[in-house]
């Protein structure tokens, strides 16, 4: 193969209709205003098919997405071919290139930038037999289809690369289906390309595997659910999984509300994952309807979920990732005990500093379990499950998370199996039914749902008792805009500041005058701000303890 310039500054010249502008590649890639990103698609496009081409033609996907963003916003994300996120070496790269086709006068600084990069990464592109493939999905926002042709422009016209699009799908779906794909080929599969279909029967016969091994009622005995798709994607996603003849549950035992992902500006409004997060109450189009139903936001592109139940007061109360962690680190660690493999098999929680005290707390001292602090992001808290733990238990308190299981797990828990004849204990087969369940390449809010759904099934256990477990210290989060927030330096897991100089010193003194204080600030990574958390034991007291953090910040910005 050899690389068409000509062909490749035609497109250029066609594409990339937005200029100067500086594009960044963040926790959750590229960002921002929909009409501003023509130019990076176009770029990220190529990026993905050198990433490709240096990973021997595997595949390599990449999402169409801005989340829980505003309707006017779109984003753009590379998936690994394991379907983790862009190795962090190269989001560099995606930013260099993005910058270049931006601020180039002309194709030629562009392609300079770009034969760099080829060269850097030493890619051949002229062996001719290696040919890149790319799978590619869009959330339901109405730039995504104008965006989609910007990012495949150059696929297969310039780079001969097999282009498999996805249509609309939930990001979690665009991470499981490229690793599946992958697994396939590696299997010598003579069409590996996994599809949508893939992904319900797995996760539908993951569920109906548990429910018959544990034995239970096909109807759940957990209350109702309602579930708000943020009309986003999620809910025609989900309506596909609840219609197929598979599943168990009776359809009217699942509600979907805010599905109307057909009308553009709807999206995230004033529903959704984040807004119910934030704001600490129903979403729109939620009334409480009884007392002990059980209700759950997803973000925009599903790969996040929050829950939330309403008391015989009218009392909200939100059941966020830490609740989600805690509840399942309780139910695998009794699974873990009663299949006397609490030696043998490690499991630990991960949370970020956003994570409540009383969380971590609980999960010490109650559950016995091991806990890790890791930098906001998932990719962090992913990390650090798959390093440290069998089961790496891990949820960002705004629901972003999973749980991964280790080869070790599934070696033991095969071997046990095999061991006991077709007799093995009902933890044993819990566990191994339950490891099926949860999305393994990321946070998925249909995945994790069902493993909520499942887990209250098992324990008996009704939102209101998941909730009493533990209580949440009062809490506070707000945003500082500064002048410039990259003076913001942190250590210790974002749970100090190094800079500016004495701030820290100034902010440990203010903690020090509350019961049960603790706060931190950093610079966000996703928006221009500063973020400002706290917490503490009386919430008469949190405004006024989070308000004296950020004059102190306001001060040295
Ligand atoms: C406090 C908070 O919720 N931070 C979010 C937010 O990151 P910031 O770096 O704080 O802007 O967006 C990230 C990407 O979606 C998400 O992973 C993270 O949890
Ligand atoms: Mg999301």
């Amino acid at each position: 193969m050899k690389l068409n310039q000509e062909q490749l500054r035609k497109i250029y010249d066609d594409t990339c209709r937005t200029k100067n502008v500086q594009y960044s590649y963040g926790t959750a890639g590229f960002r921002t205003v929909a009409k501003d990103l023509d130019t990076v698609m176009f770029t990220t496009g190529i990026l993905a098919v050198l990433r490709s081409l240096k990973l021997q033609g595997q595949y390599v996907g990449v999402m169409i997405t801005a989340s829980h963003n505003p309707y006017q916003d779109n984003g753009v994300k590379i998936v690994e071919p394991d379907g983790s996120m862009l190795l962090a070496t190269w989001e560099p790269y995606a930013m260099q290139l993005a910058n270049a086709a931006s601020f180039a006068t002309d194709f030629e600084g562009f392609y300079a930038e770009l034969v760099k990069l080829i060269g850097h990464e030493k890619i051949d592109l002229d062996v001719g037999t290696v040919v890149p493939h790319i799978v590619v999905g869009r959330d339901s926002r109405e730039s995504s289809p104008f965006l989609l042709r910007c990012l495949t422009s150059t696929m297969a016209s310039v780079f001969h690369a097999q282009v498999v699009d996805l249509g609309c799908v939930t990001t979690p779906q665009l991470h499981y289906i490229t690793d599946l794909s992958n697994k396939r080929a590696q299997e010598g599969d003579s069409a590996p390309v996994a599809t949508e279909q893939d992904y319900y029967s797995f996760f539908i016969g993951a569920f109906n595997d548990l429910f018959s091994t544990c034995q239970i009622e096909k109807s759940l005995s957990v209350p109702k659910l309602f579930v708000d798709t943020a009309n986003g994607i999620g809910g025609p996603q989900l309506k596909k999984l609840l219609a197929s003849p598979d599943w168990v549950v009776p359809a009217d035992q699942i509600e979907i509300t805010n599905d109307k992902s057909d009308v553009p500006e709807l999206l995230n409004f004033e529903c959704g994952a984040d807004y119910v997060k934030t704001n600490q109450k129903l979403p729109k189009g939620l009334c409480p309807s009884s007392f002990d139903a059980l209700y759950c936001s997803f973000d925009g592109d599903a790969d996040r979920v929050v829950f939330y139940y309403v008391d015989s007061k009218s009392k909200f109360h939100l059941l966020d990732g830490d609740k989600i962690s805690t509840l399942l680190a309780k139910f695998l660690s009794k699974q873990l005990q009663l299949a006397n493999l609490e030696h043998s098999l490690k499991i630990g929680v991960v949370q970020t500093a956003y994570a409540n005290g009383s969380s971590t707390t609980y999960i010490k001292d109650e559950l016995h379990c091991p806990v890790s602090c890791t930098k906001t992001g998932v990719k962090h808290l992913h990390h650090e499950a798959v390093t440290q733990y069998d089961i790496g238990i891990y949820f960002e308190a705004n629901g972003h998370g999973t749980i991964i299981f280790s080869e070790k797990f599934h070696q033991v828990i095969e071997s046990e199996l095999s061991k006991s004849h077709g007799n093995s204990p009902l933890a044993l087969r819990t566990l191994s039914c339950f490891a099926k369940l949860i999305n393994q390449t990321v946070g998925d809010a249909i995945s994790d749902m069902l493993a909520v759904l499942a887990t209250l099934s098992i324990l008996q256990m009704a939102p209101m008792d998941w909730d009493k477990e533990y209580t949440d210290l009062p809490n506070k989060l707000v945003k500082c805009i500064v002048h410039d927030r990259s003076i913001f330096q942190t250590t210790d897991q974002e749970r100090k500041l190094q800079n500016p100089a004495g701030l820290q010193t100034k902010i440990d003194s203010v903690i020090a005058k509350y019961a049960m204080g603790r706060s931190f600030v950093r610079a966000s990574g996703t928006e221009d701000a500063v973020r400002v958390y706290a917490e503490c034991q009386d919430p008469s007291k949190l405004d006024q303890f989070c308000n004296e953090v950020v004059e102190y910040v306001k001060a040295s910005a």
